[in-house]
């Protein structure tokens, strides 16, 4: 894996040790590269400048969504989508600009839809004849139309772990291809006054590692919009194919630069356009992972071990299933370090458990360490999309803090959550001073 380490040999972040990063601000701990966000996002932007071809850069916010996050998104100049109320109110909270902002889900809400328009949000992208129903409803007495785009299951689905497949046809996202529906949904929106068609959206799934899935996707939507100029004389502006473009987890994982995928769709786009009376639409792009996981790190704190004879020993850290339940929900790999010895020779291979009260509980089944004592820092790679954004309260456990690392400075951008946070919400329960009918009673009462 790549990482940076000081003149100590010691892993840095940002430009900070992670050793001090966890010492200054607590175990477990989430800690981004901030620069390494920036980066990505960039890299993604010259693509398509250097192609010419319009683009926007959407980042999937699901992925890690806070305040900090989306005010570096909206000094990046790109778009973010969201997908829940939530994940809305958040970007407004961060006074992201609700022009660029995509508003995606399979069973939005009249309430999260009323605050959608009432924020502004630029594009809502369309996904069911409910939603449809909803909009006409709530724009009836509405000024001006509201952007769309219809997301379509394409068909086609993804080499990857079966929860992280989106775009196949038996999948309860977008209106169906092959059936007809998209054309239905593209001809009702055509013919409102209250919307404005831009284009089509389709995701085929996420840790993506080879682009044909995208030139597909790219080739297949190109042909709808085609068909639609075709049929109902519409312009389309926008082709998202969303986001899903795959990260190194392990060294066992060798994904492509995230721009290649990128130069994959925009060649595409070039080449199978040919022909069409229409001119060409912008490309979206709607990363997530590829944008924030490499630059996440989780940092930990060894506990407790256990040996047993003949067996791989467990070594505990302080965090786990709560902060990262991508393990145990989709057996993903990561791999760690002992953050002030990176580049130390493994003797000796763990479990890397946490210390929640479940058996499944495990960080790294397989993890080759040097040897760790109690109180060293362990840092986890990679862990920056779907850790903290997924991240539980299980055993009632506080929710880590979040650093954000630049140039060698550090910022607490969310605080650690704490015992008086998790019982907030909790209310005392006073049983109803009637008391309830005894079992024998309701018995007889049926009779
Ligand atoms: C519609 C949509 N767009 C974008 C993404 C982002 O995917 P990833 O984080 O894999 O780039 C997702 C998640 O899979 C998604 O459902
Ligand atoms: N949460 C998933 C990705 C799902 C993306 C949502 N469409 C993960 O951690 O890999």
């Amino acid at each position: 894996m790549n990482f940076a380490t000081n003149h100590e040999g010691q892993l840095t972040i940002g430009g900070i040790a992670a050793s001090q990063l966890a010492h200054t601000f607590q175990t477990p701990l989430y800690v981004y590269d901030v620069g390494a966000i920036r980066h990505q996002i960039r890299a993604f932007k010259q693509v398509f400048e250097t192609a010419g071809v319009a683009y926007a850069v959407s980042y999937a916010s699901k992925a890690f969504a806070t305040i900090a996050m989306y005010e570096v998104a909206k000094a990046e100049a790109i778009h973010v989508d969201v997908v829940s109320g939530g994940e809305l109110y958040t970007a407004q909270a961060a006074d992201f600009p609700m022009e660029k902002v995509s508003f995606h889900g399979n069973n939005k809400s009249k309430a999260e839809l009323e605050q959608a328009l009432d924020a502004g949000v630029g594009t809502i992208i369309v996904d069911n004849f409910h939603e449809l129903d909803l909009l006409d409803e709530l724009l009836k007495a509405a000024v001006g139309k509201q952007n769309v785009l219809i997301r379509v299951a394409p068909g086609i689905s993804a080499h990857t772990h079966a929860y992280d497949q989106t775009g196949q046809t038996d999948s309860k996202f977008g209106f169906d291809l092959e059936s007809g529906q998209a054309d239905e949904a593209a001809k009702r929106i055509l013919a409102d006054d209250h919307l404005n068609l831009l284009g089509i959206h389709a995701h085929i799934g996420s840790q993506i590692f080879e682009v044909a899935g995208f030139e597909a996707v790219t080739q297949k939507l190109l042909a709808v919009l085609d068909h639609w100029h075709q049929q109902f004389s519409f312009t389309p502006k926008v082709l998202n194919v969303g986001g899903g473009f795959g990260i190194a987890y392990t060294k066992q994982d060798d994904p492509l630069p995230p721009e290649a995928f990128v130069q994959a769709i925009v060649t595409t786009l070039k080449t199978q356009s040919h022909g069409f009376n229409w001119p060409l639409p912008a490309v979206w792009i709607e990363p997530g992972r590829s944008i924030v996981g490499p630059a996440g790190y989780s940092l930990y704190t060894v506990g407790s071990r256990k040996d047993v004879p003949g067996l791989r020993p467990y070594v505990a850290v302080d965090g786990g299933m709560g902060d990262n339940i991508r393990p145990a929900l989709y057996q993903a790999q990561y791999t760690a370090v002992v953050a002030d010895h990176p580049t130390a020779q493994p003797t000796e291979h763990v479990h890397l458990v946490g210390k929640y009260c479940e058996s499944g509980d495990i960080l790294i089944d397989d993890a080759p360490l040097p040897a760790t004592q109690p109180g060293d820092v362990v840092a986890v790679f990679d862990t920056g999309a779907y850790g903290y954004s997924m991240a539980s309260n299980y055993n009632r456990n506080p929710r880590p803090a979040v650093v954000f690392v630049e140039d060698g400075q550090a910022q607490l951008v969310v605080t650690r959550e704490t015992y008086a946070d998790l019982i907030q919400h909790d209310q005392h329960y006073t049983a109803p001073s009637q008391p309830a009918p005894t079992s024998t009673a309701t018995t007889a009462a049926k009779k």
